[in-house]
């Protein structure tokens, strides 16, 4: 794994330099494979980001887009990341629409949009076997408790190994999300963390040791690239 911190003076930077960093791994694999594959996350530190992405003049036709984590909830409730991302970003552009992949949250309880996401995955990556797929880049948040995706605390979502995707728990709220393993098979991971409050949860994902089920943003160490980009008020501490 080849891990990477950085430390931007503020939010607007830290967009500034997340959107630099997906926009050069969007390059790179639509000159290497053809396409650009990101599974995002929801959350309010994305928000600008994706607003920013909006701006860009991009070849949208090779561009797919999934989510890391989804909350159990119709498209157009205001909880819905897809809601919130269609409305910062993907509505602002000219994609496809079969170029953006949704979890299907109106099935009829969690588990069954799991696995349907699962299969739609297997599907769209041709991956029968054992090997979970590589997404390009997965974008995740981070909470104050050291969740990511719905990975929350002691859940058992954290046990779930042999599967893409699985059923979180939010305070009795159930999530769709992508599964650690699932989530450390992709080429890049980018940890997209802002704020005061999150430092220490940082502190403890950071630690030489610390408890992977109380602060499940241990468990993601991808075999690729693994980036950590905080602003100085999560950050402080950690800046070398
Ligand atoms: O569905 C979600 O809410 C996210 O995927 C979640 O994992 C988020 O990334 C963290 O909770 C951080 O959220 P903030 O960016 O709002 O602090």
């Amino acid at each position: 794994m080849n891990k990477t911190v950085e430390v931007l003076p503020d939010q607007p930077t830290l967009v500034g330099r997340a959107l630099e960093l997906i926009l050069s791994k969007l390059n790179t694999a639509i000159e290497q494979h053809g396409r650009f594959t990101i599974a995002l996350s929801g959350g309010s530190t994305p928000k600008p980001l994706y607003e920013a992405i909006a701006t860009q003049k991009l070849p949208w036709d090779k561009i797919h887009i999934f989510w890391g984590d989804e909350r159990y909830v119709p498209p157009d409730h205001p909880d819905s990341n897809e809601l919130m991302t269609r409305r910062a970003w993907l509505d602002r552009v000219d994609i496809p629409a079969a170029n953006i992949h949704p979890v299907p949250t109106l099935e009829a309880n969690p588990e069954l949009a799991a696995a349907k996401y699962e299969q739609h995955l297997k599907e769209f990556f041709n991956s029968s076997g054992v090997e979970f797929p590589a997404l390009d880049v997965v974008l995740l948040g981070m909470g104050d408790d050291a969740h990511t995706a719905s990975l929350f605390p002691h859940t058992e979502a954290l046990k779930v190994r042999d599967r893409l995707v699985t059923v979180g728990n939010k305070d009795g709220n159930p999530r769709i999300s992508f599964t650690y393993p699932f989530i450390n098979s992709a080429r890049s991971v980018i940890f997209l963390v802002a704020g005061a409050n999150k430092r220490p949860a940082l502190a403890q994902v950071f630690a030489p040791v610390a408890d992977d089920f109380t602060y499940p943003s241990r468990l993601i160490q991808p075999q690729g690239e693994l980036w950590w980009l905080l602003d100085a008020a999560a950050g402080l501490e950690l800046q070398h």
